[in-house]
């Protein structure tokens, strides 16, 4: 089988371990990447971003200031945007993704909430009038916008948020004011210098009534001077733990008029005599959260991808120490334990990337129903975006720090890529609403369906069906080969099943002695855990399934890894499976043996598990990670690109170590 990967000048170990592979590498990367034609497509795309000179950087990001990153972030989004003709600009999920993670990398720039939360809003909370008013200006980018809706006092709890709009009969216009300091906005992203409009969330006052948070489109910055308009103050909020390529911002208001009809209006109306309009279901101004929400799971599947590939290829080219005595140092990757670290991420990685595929398509459904009024699978949507959010963003995160230890020393460098990895993906574990807030509304939703199966209805949701079901009162399978996917899912069924009960019983209980309120904070810990339970149902199954599709040629691989990370969520919670004598212990032995059958099986796809992810280079931005595996010389090749080696003795020797030394010789 032809190997796209293998170069001359390679590596020797990682050209050995691309030998042994078992599939057609290119017809996983298919598979991975939803079919040829977008496999075809990723490939364009990156010939077109190597080709022009002006998408890369100068030298590694990693050696700029916060100044140069944000202006070397500002010159590549707009040489970006000046060729989207170079993507089909309608696949935002696919090529859009793709060809801003291989131009603009992890650290985030000017226009990043312009594209994932400002257009979106426009489309999603505008009516005809104001989306033709508004969208052509945002596309064409004579306008830069973000969202703007956390303060510095509330983020979560947006009934709380402080920023007001008074409406205005009289001149027909709302004023927006920041009464306190906390109602200063915070946090959004290119908000502080680059945007010079904004979606601003604020609390609607009309003929006296609160009417709650709603979306405004306001002007921030003169368009030719781009100085802040009168009334507006803004500014940056300081460099983060990652994406400090972008200006995350702060705005304050000192009652500053906006046209009435600068509310966006798709949903809840203000007519000219203030005579408000309210919209057929509560949440649906929160609707860009929640597309953010559903993109997300493939970018943080993405991030774990990467990880995942810098960290498999890194441990076949290091070899440290012998496995048996005086027969030469070893691939770090045939370590079991090394194994038991890297797998079960790129397992993950998977499972996340193919969750991410249906939560793509039931968004896109509930959008279409969205356009008859039909509102139905909207609690469907928020439980699994806000469920599937909050897992993956933690696993994610939790799963890239794993391969950053499994690096060891260098995986401690920037150069690994690692700490920018994690410093862009671990905000997914916050922004678009805290994890720990997001798993109590899937909990929200699991009691409902608990509470409708002790009505004894059957009208569950398919995605919460098991909650209804009777199930197996014991595991039945016997050895780990003969653990069909119908047990696996089976078992976990139970298991969910079992919390989502426990929970119920427990906040019922709480409800009879205190407020619902009280007694739901009482049970969070439980409910919560709920949450995590259902999720990780649904990933396994979802996982499964995807396999039973995927070319008969490739399912053996895949299985293996599927079964993998199964296997890893039943045995490190071994103890649920336990309750009741559901699972005996020699079952969990057999499972424990499983994952070792996997960790072996998969051993020798290892690396061309990773290639079929399809990371160029370009993209991965990782030393360790290269395609070629020639590690060491590049790592030499990187650290004299210190600015610091611009000159061999620093003037800090002059100044301060000189001086200590010279002043110590002379005592002595
Ligand atoms: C290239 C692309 C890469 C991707 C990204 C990379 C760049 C990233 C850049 C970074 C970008 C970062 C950008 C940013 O970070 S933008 C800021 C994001 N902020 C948040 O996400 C705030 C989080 N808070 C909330 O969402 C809400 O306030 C919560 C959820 C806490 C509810 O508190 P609230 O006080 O409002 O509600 P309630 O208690 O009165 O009522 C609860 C009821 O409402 C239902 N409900 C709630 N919400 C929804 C909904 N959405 N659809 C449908 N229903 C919904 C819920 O099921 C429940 O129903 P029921 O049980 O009563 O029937
Ligand atoms: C990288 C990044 C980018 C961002 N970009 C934007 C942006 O573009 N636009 C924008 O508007 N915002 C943005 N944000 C803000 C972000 O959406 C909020 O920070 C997020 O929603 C969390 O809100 P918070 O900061 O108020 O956290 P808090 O709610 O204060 O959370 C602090 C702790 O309190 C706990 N907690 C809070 N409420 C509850 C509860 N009800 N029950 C149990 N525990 C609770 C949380 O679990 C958490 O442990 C961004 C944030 C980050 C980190």
């Amino acid at each position: 089988m032809s190997n796209r990967w293998i170069q001359p000048g390679d590596n020797v170990d990682i050209t050995n371990e691309r030998k042994k592979c078992t599939f057609d590498i290119e017809k996983m990367s298919a598979f991975i990447h939803g079919g040829e034609d977008k496999l075809q497509r990723r490939r364009e795309i990156l010939e077109y971003v190597k080709s022009n000179k002006s998408l890369g950087d100068p030298q590694p990001i990693e050696f700029m200031t916060r100044n140069e990153r944000v202006e070397n972030a500002s010159r590549k989004i707009v040489e970006m945007t000046n060729n989207t003709d170079q993507i089909d600009g309608s696949d935002f999920f696919g090529e859009g993704m793709y060809y801003q993670a291989l131009t603009m990398g992890r650290d985030l720039h000017a226009m990043s909430l312009h594209y994932v939360m400002f257009i979106p809003t426009l489309q999603g909370q505008t009516d005809d009038e104001q989306l033709d008013h508004w969208l052509s200006l945002a596309i064409a980018r004579a306008i830069v916008g973000t969202y703007a809706q956390t303060e510095l006092g509330h983020g979560t709890n947006l009934s709380k948020l402080e920023t007001t709009a008074h409406y205005d009969p009289k001149t027909e216009e709302f004023v927006l004011n920041s009464p306190t300091i906390t109602a200063a906005k915070w946090w959004p992203g290119a908000l502080g210098k680059s945007s010079n409009y904004a979606v601003v969330v604020a609390q609607l006052y009309t003929q006296g009534e609160c009417k709650g948070p709603h979306p405004f489109i306001v002007q921030l910055r003169e368009m030719d001077t781009h100085k802040p308009l009168k009334g507006i103050t803004l500014g940056d909020i300081g460099p983060k733990l990652g994406i400090n390529g972008s200006d995350n911002g702060f705005l304050l208001f000192d009652h500053v008029r906006i046209p009435r009809r600068h509310m966006l209006m798709r949903y809840s109306k203000v007519l000219p005599d203030g005579t408000y309009i309210k919209p057929q279901h509560s949440k649906l101004g929160y609707g860009t959260m929640v597309f953010v929400r559903s993109i997300m799971i493939k970018d943080q599947a993405s991030q774990l991808g990467a990880a995942s590939t810098i960290a498999i290829r890194y441990a076949s080219v290091r070899r440290q120490g012998e496995i048996i005595p005086n027969s030469g140092e070893v691939q770090i990757l045939d370590y079991q334990t090394q194994q038991y670290r890297l797998f079960p991420q790129l397992a993950r990685a998977f499972a996340f990337l193919f969750a991410a595929y249906e939560i793509r398509d039931l968004y896109m459904k509930v959008t279409e129903q969205l356009t008859h009024g039909n509102t139905e699978l909207l609690p469907e949507i928020h439980a699994l975006s806000s469920g599937l959010k909050s897992v993956v963003s933690w696993d994610t995160a939790q799963g890239i720090e794993q391969c950053r230890l499994a690096c060891g020393g260098h995986g401690y460098s920037q150069a690994s890529a690692f700490p920018e990895i994690y410093g862009y993906a671990v905000g997914g574990c916050t922004y678009e609403g805290e994890n720990i807030v997001m798993l109590q509304q899937v909990a929200r939703f699991l009691m409902k369906a608990a509470e409708e199966v002790k009505k004894g209805s059957a009208n569950l949701a398919e995605i919460c069906a098991y909650i209804g079901r009777k199930g197996e009162q014991h595991s039945r399978f016997t050895s780990v080969d003969s653990y069909r996917d119908e047990d696996i899912v089976s078992d976990l069924e139970y298991v969910a099943r079992q919390q989502v009960f426990r929970a119920y019983e427990k906040l019922r209980k709480a409800q009879q002695q205190a407020n619902s309120e009280t007694a739901w904070n009482s049970c969070s810990v439980e409910l919560c855990k709920t949450s995590r339970w259902h999720v990780r149902l649904y990933l396994v199954k979802n996982f499964l399934a995807k396999v039973s599709t995927a070319p008969s040629d490739l399912r053996a691989v895949l299985h293996d890894v599927a079964r993998l990370y199964a296997f890893d969520i039943i045995t490190s919670s071994s103890g649920n499976f336990y309750e009741n004598g559901y699972m005996r212990e020699d079952q969990m032995n057999e499972i424990r043996e499983g994952v070792y059958k996997c960790l072996h099986r998969i051993r020798p796809n290892a690396v061309s598990l990773v290639d079929s992810w399809d990371y160029d280079d370009r993209e991965l931005k990782s030393v360790l990670g290269r395609r070629d595996g020639n590690v060491y010389p590049a790592l030499l090749e990187w650290a004299k690109q210190s600015p610091l080696n611009k000159t061999e003795v620093l003037p800090t020797f002059d100044k301060y170590l000189g001086p200590m030394m010279r002043e110590a010789k002379s005592k002595l």
